[in-house]
């Protein structure tokens, strides 16, 4: 089915700004509340939410093969799960009723009144039940800088590296959406110098700037995902902020990786932008050398060519832009992750959520968290209220935006912004 929706020519009946990320092109998925206290699926054109769950009550989407209620739901899974020909057929037809062209919708007021919303009347909500969260470490960049701090600043890559796209298994208990503060972990860390270890407040919280893509069910337990069809199985992305605690880190990742350090809170943004929306924005990935496995060997462009920045900013004081990045940057691809994670035959569901790994690139500005920015807190960030940053100080807000612009439209992902509280100390 052709991606009609992606048309650049078409403008909407809604208002939309120059500078917004949620042109008519766009058509995300999200879960909302209203005021009223309904729940629904939605999509965001400028700066108005669309209750899907109306417009298929009201028959809008009357010959689109859908389940009954399939957007009166707290999640996107279902709608997921039915596949990117639906997925497809919606995009299409919200195209058409809100294009410029079309007013049977523009003139039916009493149905605007239940459909549309502004974006400033409505709550956003985590939007799929995630079942399964991993987390790769596909940026050669990130990887080459940490391993030079952590381990060998003359063998910073691990031989395994440009062979397999790392990860490790995340938790989706603590996977929260934009806006849901993050509280400073406790645990043990190893002091300088030191050889037995301490509890307390983590010293060093981090971020790292990432996108996530969501899944839907591509295969069965002991099938794999093939590369080149990697793509028809992933619903959309989101930005994605693993927040970390490198102290924690350093002492706890030998030999089994990231555990306490890196499952107090994720943070995403809530709008997933669907594969099909970002297909304008499709780019070639890094050259691969050596090749990899055959399985893992892809046939046209991979990436996607979306920016990406990260915001540092005090409370009640002016914020920094303090890295710029862009996901084209990654040397594994979304393709290569999801035949890597399957090639063993383990089953991807719909809702499941992986992480990209932490996005850097070669110039330091583009470094995409604070343990590189600062070169492992050896160079502070000076602030604009005059205060400087190795790692995120209580009451920070952490903001990260990504957006794909061409000289015809821009399509964005809105932000993922979340603060950090101080820690509590639970146990005596
Ligand atoms: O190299 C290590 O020991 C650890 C690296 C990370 O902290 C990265 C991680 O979470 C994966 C990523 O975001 O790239
Ligand atoms: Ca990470
Ligand atoms: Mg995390």
């Amino acid at each position: 089915m052709f991606i009609t929706a992606n048309d650049p020519n078409r403008t909407s009946w809604l208002e939309v700004e120059n500078s917004s990320d949620f042109p008519i092109q766009n058509i995300p998925f999200g879960v909302f509340i209203t005021k009223d206290d309904v729940i629904t699926i939605g999509t965001r054109i400028g700066n108005f939410a669309i209750d899907l769950s109306a417009l298929q009550m009201l028959g809008y989407f009357k010959d689109i093969e859908l389940t009954d209620d399939v957007f009166l739901q707290d999640s996107l899974n279902d709608f997921i799960a039915a596949g990117k020909k639906t997925w497809r057929a919606v995009r299409n037809r919200v195209a058409e009723i809100f294009d410029t062209k079309n007013d049977t919708l523009k003139n039916n007021q009493k149905h605007r009144d239940v459909i549309i919303f502004d974006i400033k009347d409505i709550e956003m909500q985590l939007p799929v039940l995630i079942g399964d969260y991993t987390d790769f470490y596909s940026s050669r960049e990130h990887a080459t800088n940490v391993g030079k701090m952590f381990r060998d600043p003359n063998n910073a890559l691990l031989p395994n590296w440009l062979h397999i796209p790392v990860g490790y298994h995340g938790r989706s208990s603590t996977v929260v959406p934009s806006g849901v503060n993050i509280k400073r972990p406790m645990g043990q860390t190893l002091p300088k110098g030191e050889s037995l270890p301490v509890f307390g407040p983590s010293k060093r919280v981090d971020f790292e700037l990432e996108t996530g893509f969501i899944t839907t069910d591509g295969n069965l337990m002991g099938e794999n995902i093939p590369v080149n069809q990697a793509e028809d199985y992933i619903f959309g992305m989101v930005l994605l902020n693993d927040w970390s605690a490198r102290d924690i880190q350093t002492w706890e990742y030998v030999p089994l990786g990231p555990f306490l350090a890196k499952n107090f809170g994720t943070s995403i943004s809530p709008w997933v932008v669907t594969l099909d929306a970002l297909e304008p924005f499709r780019v070639a990935s890094p050259t691969q050398n050596p090749a990899p496995l055959p399985y893992l060997q892809q046939k046209g462009d991979k990436a996607f060519d979306i920016n990406l920045e990260v915001y540092i900013t005090p409370k009640n004081a002016e914020g920094k832009l303090i890295c710029q990045s862009n996901f084209k940057y990654l040397y594994w691809t979304m393709s290569q992750q999801l035949a890597h994670h399957t090639i063993n035959g383990c089953k991807i569901n719909s809702g499941d959520l992986m992480g990209s790994g932490t996005i850097s690139g070669t110039e330091p500005t583009s470094f995409g968290s604070l343990l590189e920015l600062t070169w492992g807190g050896t160079k502070p960030i000076e602030m604009p209220d005059g205060s400087t940053r190795t790692f995120i100080e209580d009451y920070d807000t952490i903001t990260m935006k990504g957006y794909c612009q061409n000289n015809e439209i821009r399509i964005g992902f809105g932000e993922v912004s979340s603060m950090l509280l101080p820690a509590t100390v639970t146990v005596k």
